[in-house]
């Protein structure tokens, strides 16, 4: 197994699309295009009035997606969430882009994580494509008090748009869209995929182990470090979450361990050496709060009558009132 010090946009760009979801489709672009270049530290560049128009057609009420009202407000609720325990978490195999589903412990973990946010509005869901973030996004939805169904959009073709249209205004309102985007799927973990994580820190070193799994520039051997992740992850965001945040569209995100990171150290503005030691645990949620543009930090709800995650601003104080009024209303 020779390590790959380098590898270019284009070759990651079609390993990675070697699934049949076609988010090219929706994006309006070939997967193969080399990725924008995005600066090693990233900044968050400007306020939300400044963000730029993107292509959001895929997202468009018009275009066979639930409706997801704007709203005026210019602050919004960001959960981002690592799936549950899967069956390769179990095993300590490396995982990265394999398709494998949750354990049962996974299941549990990801139906707590939905009761520490049930109080918390989700108006709009992104997910990886791979099933253990998809299986967690919904299990949690299960534990969720606004009761809404989250439904997953199929755009990857025309027949699939057209076969899965809701026709009623009302069950729309009653719907949250998911979005699955490959560009959030696991860091692709090249020849590691497979193999038994201690068993490889035995014969590579326990040294260059932790180098290909938390360090920022190198890679894997054949497969992409975290500073590529992030150049197709945190591209994603930038481009289809942050505009949606901006109109105070309230966003959950399932996605992994390394898609995450990348994601936290924007949203952080983390440095390359900081987020070595940034590691996600299963299945806990965390929320921040987008507000004039900036994006602020509000840890892990503990749990879902936490008094402090409804006092972080007055918008999700109001939110969780309605949700009591409207419980006390079914048992009046
Ligand atoms: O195997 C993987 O895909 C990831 C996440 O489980 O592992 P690591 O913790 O090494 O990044």
């Amino acid at each position: 197994m020779a390590t790959t010090t380098t590898m270019s946009h284009q070759a990651i760009g079609s390993i990675v699309s070697h699934r049949p979801f076609k988010a090219s489709q929706f994006l309006k672009e070939p997967l193969n295009v080399p990725m924008k270049f995005r600066p090693k530290r990233f900044k968050i560049e400007a306020t939300a009035s400044q963000i730029s128009v993107v292509d959001n057609t895929f997202l468009s009420p018009t275009k066979n997606r639930p409706q997801v009202s704007k709203k005026k407000s210019n602050e919004a609720a960001l959960i981002l969430i690592r799936h549950g325990e899967s069956l390769w978490n179990e095993k300590n195999l490396f995982t990265g882009c394999v398709d494998v589903p949750l354990t049962q412990k996974g299941v549990g973990e990801a139906i707590e994580a939905g009761k520490k946010i049930s109080n918390i509005p989700v108006d709009l869901i992104f997910t990886s494509s791979l099933i253990r973030a998809q299986m967690t996004a919904m299990l949690a939805m299960t534990q969720h008090r606004r009761k809404k169904v989250p439904i997953i959009l199929h755009n990857e073709s025309v027949k699939a748009k057209t076969w899965s249209h809701v026709f009623s205004e009302e069950t729309r309102k009653q719907s949250i869209p998911v979005i699955a985007a490959w560009q959030l799927n696991e860091r692709m973990y090249g020849e590691l995929q497979g193999l038994n994580k201690k068993e490889t820190a035995e014969r590579y070193g326990t040294q260059q182990v932790h180098e290909w799994r938390r360090s920022y520039e190198i890679p894997p051997p054949k497969g992409e470090s975290l500073e590529m992740c992030a150049e197709r992850a945190v591209a994603y965001f930038e481009d289809n979450i942050k505009p949606e945040l901006a109109s105070g569209n309230n966003v959950m995100i399932a996605a992994h361990g390394n898609s995450l990171r990348s994601i936290i150290m924007y949203l952080d503005d983390l440095t390359s050496q900081e987020v070595t030691t940034l590691d996600l645990s299963t299945g806990v949620p965390l929320l921040y709060i987008f507000k004039e543009g900036k994006f602020m930090k509000r840890g892990s709800p503990v749990g879902p009558t936490e008094a402090g995650v409804y006092a972080y601003t007055k918008r999700l104080a109001q939110y969780r009132e309605k949700l009591d009024a409207a419980s006390q209303a079914t048992l009046d």
